[in-house]
């Protein structure tokens, strides 16, 4: 049997804490502390790890905020002069350099999570909030052994293990998640002129795009700080895109081709099972607005055999129905549009 290192959690916030539940569950023993006492109690009472004792860590994982990452990484490193030393902040360049100058980098790993909620703090924590996620490793000058120390704590927590260089990694999170954050907040910034009955005609889409609007900015200013040169040439993007379509002659026009763009690159966005979306194909189904409805209408496609792969449902309030979708193999959807309509659903599309 391989012994698990005894691993020790600094920052006991929403990614430190549900770390430190997860590997806990797993039989790691874990130790977790935090610079506030009320937010280390609270973590150490929600079973995310114990008190530190005397012995010395074998690991430990960095889960402050980004800003601070590089200050509390050489400090571990130094407080502990024979531990290995992860962190997790959303940006790895910056701190890798660091930790580079301190002499001590075959320690050092940077990591990345690809997990997180628009909500922070150890009340948020979740112990299988990575499973199936990606986990960036940045390797650096990390020692072999250091590494997999830290694909240890991946694979504990049933991540994907993803490794990549540190730049690299900071130029393609400005993409999938730094810059998203931006456009989400200026979209539901742009709400402002409107009064409260005009934005209770949000639609699904609207909460779609900015459900991560909601997000605490102390975090994102640090990210925008250590990834800034990646997060304007992304943002510098974005805007051309938007300045082609409002200069446009013909709006419709501009449009189209934003949209076509769009749609090809949305399909390139992993799914479930790290499939690609567009692999499924959507039918969607009028689903009346009462107890019931729904398991009916899953236990009739079940019963053609055919297989939900993801489900989503539009609902607006004082509405009598919602629109379903379920989404199927391509090769199961006519023979489940048939079946529904056989047995009385309404099929608004597929
Ligand atoms: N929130 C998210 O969705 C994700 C965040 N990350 C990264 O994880 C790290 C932690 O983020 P969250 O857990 O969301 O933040 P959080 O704000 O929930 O927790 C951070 C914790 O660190 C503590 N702290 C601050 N300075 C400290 C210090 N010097 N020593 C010890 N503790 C200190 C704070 O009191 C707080 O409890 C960040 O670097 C972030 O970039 C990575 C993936 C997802
Ligand atoms: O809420 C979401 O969908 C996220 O994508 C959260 C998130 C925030 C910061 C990260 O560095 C990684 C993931």
């Amino acid at each position: 049997m391989t012994t698990t290192p005894l691993t020790h959690i600094v920052g006991a916030g929403l990614i430190g804490a549900s770390i430190g539940i997860g590997l806990s569950a797993e039989g790691w023993r874990v130790t977790i502390s935090d610079a506030d006492p009320e937010t280390e109690l609270l973590a150490r009472s929600i079973g995310a790890g114990g008190a530190p004792d005397r012995n010395e860590p074998d690991l430990v994982i960095v889960a402050t905020p980004p800003g601070v990452t590089p200050d509390v990484v050489s400090n571990a490193l130094n407080t502990w002069p024979n531990a290995v030393v992860v962190d997790v902040a959303s940006v790895k360049a910056p701190i890798a350099e660091v930790a580079a100058r301190s002499g001590q980098g075959h320690r050092y790993v940077g990591s990345h999570p690809m997990a997180g909620r628009e909500i922070s703090g150890a009340m948020a924590a979740q112990g299988d909030l990575f499973r199936a996620r990606p986990w960036v490793i940045c390797p650096g000058i990390a020692s072999a052994k250091a590494v997999a120390m830290v694909r240890s704590v991946a694979d504990a927590l049933l991540c994907d293990v993803v490794e990549m260089d540190a730049e690299a990694h900071d130029r393609a999170v400005a993409r999938v998640s730094h810059a998203p954050q931006a456009a989400a907040s200026a979209v539901a910034a742009a709400l402002g002129p409107l009064v409260e009955n005009d934005i209770a005609l949000a639609g699904q889409g609207l909460r779609d795009v900015t459900r991560i609007a909601a997000s605490h900015p102390a975090m994102w200013a640090d990210i925008a700080r250590l990834n800034k040169r990646s997060l304007v040439e992304t943002l510098d993007h974005i805007v051309a895109e938007l300045d082609a379509v409002r200069k446009a002659d013909d709006i419709g026009a501009a449009m189209t081709a934003l949209i076509d763009r769009g749609r090809r690159e949305v399909a390139r966005i992993p799914g479930k099972h790290g499939g690609a979306k567009r692999e499924w194909e959507a039918v969607t189904v009028i689903v009346p607005d009462r107890p019931g409805h729904l398991v009916r209408l899953l236990s009739d496609a079940a019963a053609v055999g055919v297989n939900v792969e993801d489900l989503s449902i539009e609902h607006s309030p004082r509405q009598p129905v919602g629109l379903t979708t379920l989404w199927v193999l391509p090769q199961s959807a006519s023979e489940l549009v048939e079946a529904l309509e056989k047995g009385g659903w309404v099929v608004a599309g597929s």
